[in-house]
């Protein structure tokens, strides 16, 4: 890893997650839902660097439109590291937000999962990465993956994790210009709530549905018909609860000329998908971003 003053000057990457598949298997006693699914990242992502602060506070260089202070995830990751560790530092979060909030892109949950990560080495805390996992699952059933930092199978509400190899290729993702409620789908009436557990290899083997579909579509057409336009190109999926769609291209070519296409009616973004985060190839490489 590089000196202390090159992790405190770099940008730590805070990637979005893909879920390739969403299986609805079951519901807890305390109504959260009993998923299977398959996470993997892409290239795209928030950045995040670090300010000490010798005051010992908590706080956020940029505060998110409509997130107060201290309800932004980073700031609540950084002051349960604190009450975790007894920690006595303090750090302004500075976030260079370049992923659409709410789109079932993780977004808020890598944010909190890259501030656990990053503070555990610049505050030298020597967390395990299951500790960081434990803390993560306190604040977003999303946030454990995105401190595990490989694509992952993953079993009841996310928190159960395997580590598993699926192709990396070209991502192109649209955001619908709308915002799906997770709590509204989740609660849906006509949401499939009993679908058969399956293995690894009947994933492998084809059987990639997303249990949420039908009823976001239902509840946001926005959302099918930025289905219907990208599978003009591809297999088109939604990630998570959505309003994100997305499809993957082994040509680099037919990738471009897609997101080229679609660019004129929607918010597109052109990413690969990589099986380690972005930054924990970082971290590895020990190549920071300054
Ligand atoms: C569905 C997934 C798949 O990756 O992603 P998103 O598309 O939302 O990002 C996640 O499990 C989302 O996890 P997370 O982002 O932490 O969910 P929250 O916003 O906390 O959940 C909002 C509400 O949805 C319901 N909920 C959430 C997750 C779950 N497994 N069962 C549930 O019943 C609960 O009522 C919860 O209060
Ligand atoms: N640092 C953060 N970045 C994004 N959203 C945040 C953050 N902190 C809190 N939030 C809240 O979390 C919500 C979900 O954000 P996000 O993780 O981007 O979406 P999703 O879970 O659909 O992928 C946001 O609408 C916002 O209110």
């Amino acid at each position: 890893m590089g000196t202390k003053q090159a992790l405190w000057a770099a940008y730590w990457p805070a990637p979005a997650k893909l879920n390739l598949m969403l299986r609805i298997v079951g519901r807890r006693a305390d109504g959260y839902h009993l998923l299977q699914t398959v996470f993997q990242f892409v290239e795209l992502a928030d950045k995040i660097r670090f300010h000490p602060d010798a005051s010992g506070r908590v706080s956020l260089k940029h505060p998110l439109p409509g997130v107060a202070e201290a309800d932004d995830l980073t700031v609540r990751a950084a002051n349960l590291l604190k009450a975790a560790t007894g920690c006595s530092e303090g750090v302004c979060i500075e976030v260079e937000k370049k992923l659409p909030m709410g789109g079932g892109l993780g977004g808020g949950s890598s944010d909190a999962a890259t501030v656990l990560v990053a503070l555990n080495v610049l505050w030298g805390l020597h967390l395990s990465t299951e500790k960081l996992m434990e803390l993560g699952l306190s604040l977003g059933a999303d946030v454990p993956i995105f401190a595990f930092g490989q694509a992952a199978w993953a079993e009841g509400v996310g928190e159960k994790i395997q580590a598993i190899t699926v192709s990396e290729q070209w991502v192109v993702i649209i955001k619908p210009d709308c915002h799906v409620n997770t709590k509204e789908i989740f609660c849906a009436e006509g949401l499939t709530r009993d679908s058969k557990s399956i293995r690894i290899s009947d994933f492998t083997a084809g059987q990639q549905q997303n249990d949420c579909l039908d009823v976001v579509c239902q509840r946001y057409p926005s959302v099918k018909d930025a289905l219907v336009d990208l599978s003009e190109f591809s297999d088109a999926k939604l990630t998570g609860t959505g309003a994100c769609v997305f499809a993957q291209f082994d040509s680099e070519t037919n990738a471009i000329s897609a997101y080229q296409s679609l660019k004129a009616k929607w918010q597109v973004y052109l990413t690969k998908s990589v099986n380690e985060s972005p930054l924990f190839s970082m971290m590895k490489s020990g190549d920071f971003i300054s």
